[in-house]
């Protein structure tokens, strides 16, 4: 099969969404050995930090969460008219069993941009160890497994998948806005952290309905843009999401007063 090149698909036009998916699939591979690399590296970064001054990055990291909001605002909005084209076509229910022409256009175009920047996220990490933030489990664990996942899909053309990008992207827009304002030193209440929670929960739970409708309609004998495979794949990662962000909402707001909640209290004491 010729190599097809990231600038060949970026400058297809119409955009050709096989073209992207055999370009997802000649980087699928290198995609996951980065994924590995990643882990070795950050806890490798994080080991060689242990005695070492924290690193000042405010302002490559002001421009690292405003060029992720834009990007993210940019596919939440190009995917949003993609979806809203597929319901007005084909209906709501349809828009995530078979699939349409989400894949194909700007929203094809910008899906294709979603799973290439899986890897580029990465770069969060790379932020958190050199300024000596905490590292926590979920973190790690939900860029590794979202990037293999968006990588290794994307072959499938899966109904569910539409949504899902459209969902991410659009949680996303506001998860870095509110980083970047955060890096640009704007004290963000923890009530709007909360909220921000709530929506990615959300969108996990969201998933999980469209799922088991789809996995319904599998059982029971009628077409559905699916495979076994990614099928459950999907869903126990979006199982371990539920669990793992759950889990992160309970401490960070509820347990104790919420762990947010009193830091906030603690600087608004200091201030005053
Ligand atoms: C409200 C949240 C968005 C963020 O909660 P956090 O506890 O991480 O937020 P926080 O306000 O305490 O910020 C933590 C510190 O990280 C800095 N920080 C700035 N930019 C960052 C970036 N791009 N990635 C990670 N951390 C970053 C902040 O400035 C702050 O540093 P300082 O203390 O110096 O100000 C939450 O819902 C959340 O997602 N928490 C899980 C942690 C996480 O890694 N999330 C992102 C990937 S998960 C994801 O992306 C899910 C999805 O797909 O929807």
């Amino acid at each position: 099969m010729p190599e097809v090149s990231f600038l060949e698909v970026a400058t297809s036009w119409p955009f050709s969404h096989e073209l992207s998916k055999k370009h997802i699939a000649q980087t699928q591979w290198p995609a996951f050995w980065i994924s590995m690399a990643y882990v070795v590296v950050i806890f490798g970064i994080k080991a060689a930090m242990v005695n070492r001054k924290p690193f000042d990055l405010t302002g490559p990291l002001n421009y690292w969460n405003a060029a992720l909001a834009i990007f993210s605002t940019a596919g939440s909005v190009f995917t949003s008219f993609g979806l809203l084209h597929e319901f007005v076509t084909r209906g709501f229910f349809e828009s995530y069993i078979h699939i349409g022409d989400f894949y194909n256009g700007f929203s094809g175009f910008f899906t294709w941009l979603f799973v290439l920047s899986k890897v580029a996220e990465f770069g969060d990490t790379l932020f958190i160890v050199l300024r000596k933030k905490p590292l926590m489990f979920l973190h790690w664990y939900h860029h590794v497994l979202t990037m293999n996942y968006a990588f290794m899909s994307f072959e499938a053309n899966l109904g569910f998948n539409t949504w899902i990008t459209w969902m991410n992207f659009s949680v996303h827009s506001i998860m870095y806005g509110y980083y970047m304002l955060r890096s640009f030193g704007v004290k963000v209440p923890a009530w709007i952290a909360r909220n921000i929670t709530t929506m990615q929960i959300l969108q996990f739970v969201i998933t999980h309905f469209i799922l088991f409708h789809v996995g319904y309609l599998a059982m029971t004998g009628q077409s559905v843009d699916s495979t076994t495979g990614y099928y459950w794949f999907c869903l126990l990662m979006e199982i371990s999401y539920v669990v793992l962000f759950g889990n992160f909402y309970y401490q960070s707001y509820i347990k104790g007063g919420g762990k947010k909640f009193n830091a906030e209290k603690k600087t608004d004491k200091k201030a005053e």
